[in-house]
């Protein structure tokens, strides 16, 4: 199937981090160049305040009085429903709650992603630098934890407030969150203001070049932190890939089972060149799951890995073979 994919973007960082002073310049970036951005955003409140700074124009679906993460599961998938049909934007943000779990929001989207012509590019993290160092000093409790998620998870992370900080305060936090992910890209902000050039490149997929950045400025100078390892398979979130051919189920749980370590998470919606059926399967703490299904609609072949620093390119070839296997073994 060739429908042109809408992108989406989760939105993570914890309260008060800066993440709506971002999405209003994303959806500005967005507009002005042309594209028709959308805006989910969950509030754990009854009223959606952040709301009110999003232009009127944009299409946006509130998910109010909960947590994406903790409200009945579905809520979310809805959402995305409405806007990519009603709607049809380019570009789709999640915002959630700053209390929300990152990988349960992956996980939702990606579930979503199988029926509906989104793609999940990347998730974009915007961390309260100071919060971050105060939790740090004080705590290890569970905020902390959810802060590490939010970090951990992202492609992209906005180390923001830098202005609250001084210049030890900055390495402090920047040696933390490197700690946590030594591969997103890495920005300090100022209420959030980065190049979206930036952002745009993630929707490409494209290793965002870190040469000339802050980051690499920041890198000179004290020893141990100039190690980024910015090779080719920089920290990839979730990978998609569309099938073109049907391929072999056996040989399709032997690749499953012979992912690395580093893909935790793998979903999907298959149809096999050996079977009559169509399966859905579905991989998690390594364990596999096939289970038959009749989809409703014109739903593609598609597989989705989710998880930390693998080669993307890996597992595309992996499966390019699969499908060229299959298609010669029809000849
Ligand atoms: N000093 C300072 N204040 C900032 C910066 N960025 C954002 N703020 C302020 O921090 C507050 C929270 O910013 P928001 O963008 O609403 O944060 P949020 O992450 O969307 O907050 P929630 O929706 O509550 O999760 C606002 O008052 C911003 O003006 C910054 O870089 N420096």
């Amino acid at each position: 199937m060739t429908t042109k994919r809408i992108t989406v973007f989760i939105l993570s960082g914890f309260l008060g981090s800066g993440k709506t002073t971002l999405l209003t310049r994303a959806i500005d970036y967005f507009t002005e160049s042309g594209r028709k951005p959308a805006v989910i955003m969950n509030e754990i409140g009854e009223v959606n305040l952040d709301g009110q700074m999003i232009a009127s124009e944009v299409p946006m679906s509130e998910l109010l009085g909960g947590c994406i993460c903790c409200s009945s599961r579905g809520d979310l998938g809805s959402a995305l429903h409405e806007l990519a049909m009603n709607e049809q934007p380019d570009v789709i943000f999640i915002e959630s709650t700053g209390i929300a779990n990152p990988l349960e929001i992956i996980d939702e989207v990606t579930d979503a992603s199988l029926i509906l012509p989104i793609e999940l590019k990347a998730v974009i993290t915007v961390v309260d630098a100071m919060h971050l160092l105060d939790l740090s000093r004080t705590s290890r409790g569970k905020t902390f934890r959810l802060m590490q998620e939010q970090i951990r998870c992202a492609n992209l992370l906005l180390l923001n407030k830098t202005d609250l900080l001084d210049p030890m305060g900055r390495q402090e936090a920047e040696a933390l969150v490197r700690d946590w992910n030594p591969y997103a890209h890495l920005q300090f902000t100022v209420f959030s203001v980065i190049d979206m050039q930036l952002i745009a490149a993630l929707e490409d997929g494209e290793r965002v070049s870190p040469a000339g950045t802050e980051t690499e400025r920041h890198e000179h100078g004290h020893a141990g932190q100039g190690h980024h390892h910015h090779h080719t398979h920089s920290h990839v979130m979730a990978y998609t890939h569309y099938f073109e051919h049907a391929v072999d189920s056996n040989a399709f749980e032997e690749f499953v089972s012979k992912l690395p370590q580093e893909v935790y998470r793998a979903k999907g919606i298959l149809t096999f060149s050996d079977t009559a059926s169509r399966y859905m399967f579905q991989f998690a703490y390594r364990e596999m799951d096939f289970v038959k299904i009749t989809p409703q609609g014109n739903v593609p072949d598609v597989a989705v890995f989710i998880g930390e620093n693998f080669s993307k390119d890996d597992v595309r070839s992996g499966l390019l073979a699969l499908e060229a296997a299959a298609a010669a073994e029809a000849e």
